[in-house]
């Protein structure tokens, strides 16, 4: 199907919007009146440059306050309609969307609003020029899309069809069965199709609407569950997304527009209108890669926290250390000098690495170039949107290359490489730009095929830290993606590692035996735990001595301490009991204080 973008959801000048839509590989877009009055281009330019940019023009709008008013009013709108049929003719755009009428002189009279809009059709037809008719969710009288068709039917008019928007159909009605009558209404009246999805949050429609519609995906809406019903009904029209929000306006156009075209391709393959490769979900962490200036802070760490140096690769200056299943490598090369040390790449073990690749590519992920000297083994990464490399790769598997066949075995190296089994990836946590946090969590599930979790606000002492884990179901890989508070420090900009013990209290205390560093934990959390919970004897002291934080849900327990950070990571160490399912959540603010309080403390 013909995939469109209202200007409306993209940033930036009439050019810009425009650019930015062809680029991410819209076939159209829906003109909105101010980007049009804004812009310095004729509209005959304006039609030039569309045509230059492959983008027909699908959709002139809003004309608004048009129906069901007293005559000379309506005569008023008919006069601007005039105009505006002029201007569409120079535009090349053969479809106007009206919208509902809000104003306070809109009478409620719905054979008056069908005279009306028939008349206007006529007007339309005239200039060769079809209406769809939309009823805003918070229109006078008319704000439901089967009461808008119910006129669109009365007027009976060939040029005046009716406009489906998600939002105003799915913020009203929330049951499914509420929009079945969708299919009731013939194919062909459907003139347009707008989508946008929105997060759930019960508010008043117009400042919901217009500030926190979102692309299909990244709300709470059923938007293929609605698709479904209008394909149902015949439209065979464009789908079209028409998202008004306030962080978009101020994001990169050309980066929410590939957001935005993904958003499309996700839903069309959940309704069956677009099949890109289908999901190879991961099935465990391979590495994590740490890129530093300078390896001595991280490898002490590491080497505390009881990692073997095993490994270096052949051609680079990259270390491996392990324990167990962890695996993290330390970068030094010259291109990562620049920053200070930051977890700058994942292997996602994958069963088919050339399979999740296509998949990512075909939903719009950039491809990196292959890492790869004349003897390395091919690797398939694309980057996240917060510039995170993914690497799609197999560690041991029978068939399949395996990525540590780029690496030399370090003579004499502390342990074996697979000397401990019960250590591994809990979860890793990445920081997100604030602006591309529902970016990422649909990138994350619709590339890698991870599932979305509860999102989780968590106080921070100078702002708010929001969380979100998108996981396999299994727990093999859990990424947490947190956008952070307004930086006074580095803390809510920090990433970390968590790493899974079955001991964290042994773990804990080799590696201050070891010489690390523990977050310390302020005594009150330790006496509210008291309150909280039961505890063996000596059970709290330890945790309180160790600076272990504790939490507990239905399904089990979660223990966790934190080392202290380095650059913009630290570890946690972890001991997940029974089927726990978070993250220590409760825990979050006490540690985001105690790294704040420790800012001092850093260093190797
Ligand atoms: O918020 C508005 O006014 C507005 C205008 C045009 C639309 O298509 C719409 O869905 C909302
Ligand atoms: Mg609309």
């Amino acid at each position: 199907m013909r995939t469109s973008i209202a200007t409306v959801s993209l940033s930036g000048s009439l050019t810009e919007k425009l650019t930015a839509a062809s680029r991410a590989g819209f076939d159209g877009v829906e003109i909105f009146e101010n980007d049009l009055l804004a812009s310095p281009l004729t509209p005959e330019e304006i039609r030039a440059r569309c045509a230059d940019l492959g983008l027909t023009i699908d959709l002139y709008q809003p004309m608004r306050d048009v129906e069901a008013l007293p005559e000379e009013d309506f005569a008023r709108a008919l006069r601007r309609a005039r105009h505006k049929f002029e201007l569409m003719g120079r535009l090349g755009a053969d479809t106007v969307l009206v919208c509902s009428n809000v104003s306070p002189q809109a009478l409620d009279d719905d054979a008056l609003a069908a005279e009306q809009l028939g008349r206007l059709a006529d007007l339309a037809q005239d200039h060769g020029i079809r209406v769809a008719y939309e009823a805003l969710a918070w229109g006078r009288h008319i704000n439901t899309y089967d009461h808008a068709w119910r006129v669109v039917e009365a007027a009976g008019h060939p040029s005046l069809g009716t406009c489906l928007d998600s939002f105003h159909i799915l913020s009203r009605y929330g049951d499914p069965k509420d929009i079945e009558g969708i299919e009731d209404i013939p194919g062909d009246k459907i003139f347009f199709l707008q989508l946008a999805d929105a997060p759930l949050l019960g508010m008043d429609l117009l400042q919901w609407s217009r500030h926190y519609r979102c692309f299909p995906g990244q709300g709470g809406f059923d938007l293929a569950g609605l698709l479904r019903h209008v394909l149902r009904a015949g439209y065979t029209g464009p789908l079209s997304l028409e998202v008004f929000n306030d962080v978009f306006r101020q994001s990169d156009a050309g980066r929410t527009a590939v957001d935005a075209r993904r958003s499309l391709l996700v839903l069309q393959e959940q309704v069956g209108t677009a099949a890109p490769p289908a999901p190879t979900a991961p099935i465990g962490v391979a590495f994590a890669e740490l890129v530093t200036p300078d390896a001595a802070p991280v490898s002490a760490v590491l080497g505390a926290l009881g990692f073997a140096r095993t490994a270096r690769h052949r051609g680079k200056p990259v270390d491996l250390w392990q324990r167990g299943d962890a695996r993290i490598l330390v970068n030094t090369g010259p291109a990562e000098r620049r920053e200070g040390t930051r977890l700058a790449a994942v292997g996602l073990e994958t069963p088919d690495p050339a399979a999740s690749a296509h998949r990512a590519e075909a939903l719009l992920a950039p491809v990196l170039p292959r890492r790869r000297s004349p003897e390395d083994a091919p690797l398939e990464a694309v980057a996240a949107p917060d510039g995170t490399e993914l690497f799609f790769c197999a560690t041991g598997h029978p068939r399949l290359p395996d990525w540590r066949a780029d690496f030399g075995y370090v003579e004499g190296a502390g342990s074996a490489p697979d000397d401990d089994a019960r250590w591994g990836v809990d979860h890793l946590s990445l920081t997100q730009p604030w602006h591309q946090f529902d970016e990422a969590v649909l990138f994350h599930r619709a590339v890698l095929g991870l599932r979305p979790q509860e999102s989780v606000d968590v106080a921070d002492p100078y702002g708010l830290l929001r969380s979100r884990a998108v996981t396999t179901d299994d727990g093999a890989v859990r990424i947490v993606l947190t956008v952070g508070a307004a930086p006074v420090d580095d803390t809510a900009h920090a990433q970390h590692i968590a790493l899974a013990t079955d001991d964290v209290v042994g773990a804990a205390r080799a590696y201050r035996a070891a010489g690390g560093r523990l977050l310390p934990i302020p005594d009150n959390y330790y006496a509210d735990l008291a309150a909280r919970f039961e505890f063996a004897d000596g059970e709290l002291e330890t945790y309180q001595e160790l600076g272990i934080l504790y939490d507990r849900d239905a399904q089990g327990t979660f223990r966790h301490c934190y080392t202290h950070t380095v650059g913009r990571v630290f570890f946690e160490l972890v001991q997940r009991e029974g089927a726990y399912r978070g993250y220590g959540a409760p825990n979050a603010p006490v540690r985001l204080a105690a790294q704040h309080a420790a800012r001092g403390f850093t260093g190797g």
